[in-house]
């Protein structure tokens, strides 16, 4: 049989609206974005002990394990040869098995960073888990992983990590069961965001499920507090400035933050919250009108839309949860008469810059530098690219 080689890429995601009132009850939505994870898992011939090469360029890590004591330590029977059975596992005692495995195997493993333990953690759990009743795996093979994404700033990065291990995983599952599909179905998909959202847990504790949800199936989806996320049946692809003020924030900080506000000023923060809500829903209804075929007054639905990220900005700012980098890219976006708002937990991070059809590329680009003078990043992308994606090799 050729040695097995798989390509899979994932995008990232920004939240459009509901960042902090979607944890006060108020509806959320989340948007894939054009910026995108890849992995690609080689087979390689044996030539003496088979290893799993681990290679996660945007971490600077490069790990070999062998092959052997992985299936000795978590494969158990029955085996089959079949891909389409998941496997359920209690979710703490299989991570607590992967953190045992990782500390017998690699015994500096607590002194790597925090970042690279949780990136190994997840793999292991999810390879695991995987392959675990299968015995179709004998030769080494290497996993590598690139992200355009920056790691750990609110685009999403875990998410599609964890997505792009599952699919490329689940696709390599199926080569070696003989299957000759070149995409992913919806039951493939489902499974794919399933299992991302296991490593999702590892990585945050108690996830909403909206960013594997978003980084799986692409294109918009929206999610209520205590619900599952509801994948919005309309394609959008919106152009975007993606800003990122390099300033680390810490989610969890922030929602105490608001937290504490809301304690202190019940009905005033529980108003501004709600105003959120309408926002987020009256934007979803603009952004199904514009993904209809024929749409009549784009300009206008665009301009209604600027108003509703400012307006979002400004609540969310009211908050506290603003920094003056975000203000100053706030202030630059204004200058051009473009919309602009924090994405995610804010306190630093990300802000996106809506860019209308009619948007002169001159402009852009003088935007783009002002803002590179000023020492952010910029990424020109669009919202709502594709889910995961299988590519040919
Ligand atoms: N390309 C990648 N390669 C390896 N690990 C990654 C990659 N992207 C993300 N991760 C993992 O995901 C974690 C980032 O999660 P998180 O802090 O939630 O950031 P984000 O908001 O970007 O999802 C990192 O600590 C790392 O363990
Ligand atoms: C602030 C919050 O609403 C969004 C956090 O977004 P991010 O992880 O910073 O992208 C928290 C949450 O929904 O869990």
């Amino acid at each position: 049989m050729d040695l097995c080689k798989v390509k899979v890429t994932a995008p990232g995601k920004v939240i459009l609206h509901g960042e902090h009132s979607v944890l006060y009850g108020e509806v959320a939505v989340a948007c894939s974005i054009g910026l995108r994870t890849t992995t690609i898992i080689q087979e390689i011939e044996v030539t003496n002990e088979p290893t799993i090469n681990i290679i996660f360029l945007s971490l600077g890590l490069n790990e070999s394990i062998p092959l052997k004591k992985v299936v000795e330590y978590f494969f158990e029977p029955p085996f089959s040869k079949s891909w389409k059975n998941p496997i359920e596992v209690d979710h703490a005692s299989h991570l607590a098995k992967v953190n045992r495995f990782w500390s017998m195997i690699k015994p500096n493993f607590e002194k790597i960073t925090e970042i690279q333990k949780q990136s190994l953690r997840s793999f292991l759990y999810l390879f695991s888990k995987i392959f675990g009743h299968t015995d179709l795996l004998a030769n080494s093979m290497s996993v590598e992983m690139t992200t355009e994404l920056t790691i750990g700033a609110g685009t999403g990065s875990s998410a599609s990590f964890a997505v792009c291990l599952v699919a490329a995983f689940l696709q390599f599952l199926k080569i070696k069961c003989g299957c000759n599909d070149k995409i992913f179905h919806l039951e493939d998909l489902e499974r794919i965001s399933a299992e991302a959202f296991e490593s999702e847990k590892i990585m945050h504790g108690t996830p909403s499920g909206i960013d594997n949800t978003t980084c799986t199936f692409g294109s918009l989806v929206s999610f209520k507090k205590g619900g599952t996320p509801c994948l919005l049946d309309f394609k959008t692809n919106i152009r975007i400035l993606l800003v990122d003020t390099k300033v680390s924030r810490n989610t969890k900080r922030l929602v105490s933050h608001v937290s504490a506000l809301k304690e202190k000023n019940s009905d005033a923060v529980g108003c501004v919250m709600m105003a959120c809500g309408h926002i987020t829903t009256t934007a979803i209804k603009i952004l199904e009108e514009l993904a209809q075929d024929e749409v009549k007054d784009i300009e206008e639905k665009y301009r209604h839309l600027r108003d509703l990220w400012n307006m979002n900005h400004c609540l969310l700012a009211s908050l506290g949860v603003s920094h003056p980098a975000l203000e100053d890219i706030r202030a630059s976006a204004e200058v051009y008469g473009f919309g602009c708002k924090l994405t995610g937990a804010g306190g630093g991070g990300h802000a996106i810059i809506l860019l209308p059809p009619s948007s002169d590329q001159n402009t852009i680009d003088s935007l783009m530098d002002d803002l590179k003078n000023k020492g952010y990043a910029v990424k020109d992308t669009r919202l709502g690219s594709d889910g995961v994606s299988l590519e040919i090799v």
